[in-house]
């Protein structure tokens, strides 16, 4: 395989889904490339196809133009190199923390090792869980639930990581905490990161890079590097230039609501 630090792709990409009633174009002429590591966060209006690119990304479908690749690579399949964190963590409701943890590993090869469970602890307790790891889902809160689903996906140590508004059913407070976590996990072990969000707050502080999305069609209408420099914490959202930034992010959005 040739050797890139293009972790994302997307060349040309359309997505047209067949419908009872006829057809939605979701996306239309996504170009963009995602270096190695870098943190990208997705924002656009409802249904502009957000989870759409991401599930491209996973393999989870095919385009039906274009070409999405990773790492130089046509996707045509998901990949253990990939991880997605979903806006709800779909646990198994009978499988405790850990069972959930290493569920990847049982549905791939129908047995789990000594050494997966270990593994499975110690990411168990990189997102703050230890000690939970006999808990069921039902005995903990949506945000330890959601770090169960993140330590799901970082179990196979994926390259890259995709995540679909993965904090939005979480209270506002739990929510920043998850954000600030993120970065300590994302800082400690490098990944590339595709998340998308409704919230521009949560963009401006988590990413590198922003990626607005038009109206569906989906198509990019910017693609703007974050102004402020890492580490950031919440004062970094009042600077002059975050509020410009955040104003601009604003405007494009309110523009395609509007259109
Ligand atoms: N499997 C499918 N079959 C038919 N239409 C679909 C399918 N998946 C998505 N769509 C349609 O494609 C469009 C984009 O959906 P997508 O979920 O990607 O948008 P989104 O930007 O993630 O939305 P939201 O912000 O509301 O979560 C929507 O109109 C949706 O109804």
């Amino acid at each position: 395989m040739a050797l890139t630090n293009n972790a994302i792709s997307f060349s040309s990409v359309g997505q047209t889904f067949l419908t009872g009633s006829g057809s939605v174009t979701a996306l239309d002429g996504v170009t963009v490339t995602i270096a190695q590591h870098e943190f990208v966060a997705v924002l656009g209006p409802s249904g502009c196809g957000k989870s759409t690119l991401l599930r491209l990304t996973a393999g989870l479908m095919k385009p039906s133009k274009g070409t999405v690749s990773v790492f130089g690579k046509e996707v045509t399949m998901p990949r253990d190199d990939v991880g997605i964190v979903f806006q709800k963590p779909t646990l198994l409701p009978w499988a405790n923390v850990e069972d959930n943890v290493v569920f990847p590993v049982r549905h791939k090869y129908g047995r789990v090792t000594t050494k997966d469970r270990e593994q499975a602890r110690t990411i168990i307790e990189t997102v703050g869980l230890k000690g939970f790891e006999k808990r069921l889902p039902s005995e903990l809160s949506g945000g330890m639930q959601q770090r169960v689903g993140i330590a799901r996906a970082l179990f196979l140590n994926p390259d890259i990581l995709l995540m679909d508004e993965p904090f939005s059913a979480l209270d506002a407070l739990t929510r920043d905490a998850m954000g600030f976590e993120l970065l300590r996990l994302w800082q400690a072990s490098p990944k590339t990161v595709l998340f998308i969000t409704h919230s521009i707050p949560e963009a401006a502080l988590l990413a590198d890079r922003i990626l607005v999305l038009s109206e569906r069609p989906g198509r990019i209408i910017a693609d703007l590097q974050v102004p402020t420099a890492r580490p950031r914490d919440e004062s970094a959202l009042r600077t002059p230039e975050m509020q410009d930034f955040s104003a601009e992010l604003r405007s494009l959005l309110i523009r395609k609501e509007a259109a």
